[in-house]
């Protein structure tokens, strides 16, 4: 479980998470959503430790996740799938994580196969389309088999096959009773994918419902969320009220 308690992180004056309570629980899909700047980012840095809120907390099983021991097998996180050594192989990659939380190398095998990357294992990554370096954060964030995960955005860069094969693995992590948070900016695959949604827009929590309560009858999840995300979008409003 994640728990956000009164979580506020300032760059400078703006406020890029404000007041921010929220919890998101066990065995269900969270869509984490909101307009550009709205604070998703911001929001998962500081559960991983990222950043430092200005006030609140961000708790992983009731602990800050820099107290905890053995992170990768507490959190699997994907975050910027890029921001990986490119002259290192997938394999080399994986191992190397492995080494920091003392996980089986047994492991790294599994997580190259459920992520269809075994053929290309031993290739450098900086040979990889983005759906291969996406599906290759995700195997990093499955490697130490952790209870909660968080994806942002993890449908980036991948083809329809691979949208289709990310929607099942978070159904079947939330199936396995694990946490599941990841946002998208994708609300036909958010619809398909989540059980519950939590929307923000400006920092502050405008949702935090289950999809079938958010969604009107004969309404799309598109409709009900540029509705309530309207008057939250920052382009449209920049300079006019703070
Ligand atoms: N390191 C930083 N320095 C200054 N401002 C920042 C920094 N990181 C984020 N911000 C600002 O904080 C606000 C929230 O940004 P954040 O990236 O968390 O939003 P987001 O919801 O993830 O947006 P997107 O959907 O575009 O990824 C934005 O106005 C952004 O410009």
């Amino acid at each position: 479980m994640i728990r956000c308690e009164h979580l506020t992180k300032r760059f400078g004056r703006k406020a890029a998470v404000d007041d921010l309570s929220f919890e998101v629980k066990p065995a269900r899909v969270t869509g984490f959503l909101g307009p550009n700047g709205a604070g998703k980012s911001t929001t998962i840095r500081a559960v991983l430790g990222l950043d430092t809120p200005d006030a609140g907390r961000a708790l992983v099983d009731g602990v800050p996740y820099r107290q905890t021991e053995q992170p990768l097998r507490r959190v699997g996180a994907l975050l910027d799938a890029g921001a990986v050594h490119q002259g290192r192989t997938a394999w080399a990659h994986l191992a190397a994580l492995a080494a920091t939380c003392h996980i089986r190398r047994g492991r790294i095998e599994e997580v190259l196969a459920l992520t269809g990357l075994a053929d290309v294992a031993h290739r450098r990554i900086g040979t990889y389309s983005l759906g291969m370096k996406q599906r290759l954060g995700i195997a990093a964030a499955l490697l130490g088999d952790p209870p909660v995960l968080i994806f942002d955005e993890p449908a980036n860069g991948l083809d329809p096959e691979g949208i289709r094969w990310i929607r099942d693995l978070m159904r079947s992590l939330a199936g396995e009773g694990r946490t599941v948070l990841a946002s998208s900016h994708l609300m036909s695959e958010m619809a398909l994918t989540a059980d519950h949604l939590l929307v923000i827009g400006r920092g502050r929590l405008l949702a935090d419902v289950p999809i079938t309560d958010f969604v009107p009858a004969g309404a799309s999840l598109e409709d009900a969320y540029l509705d309530l995300s309207a008057s939250a979008v920052e382009y449209r409003t920049e300079g006019t009220d703070h």
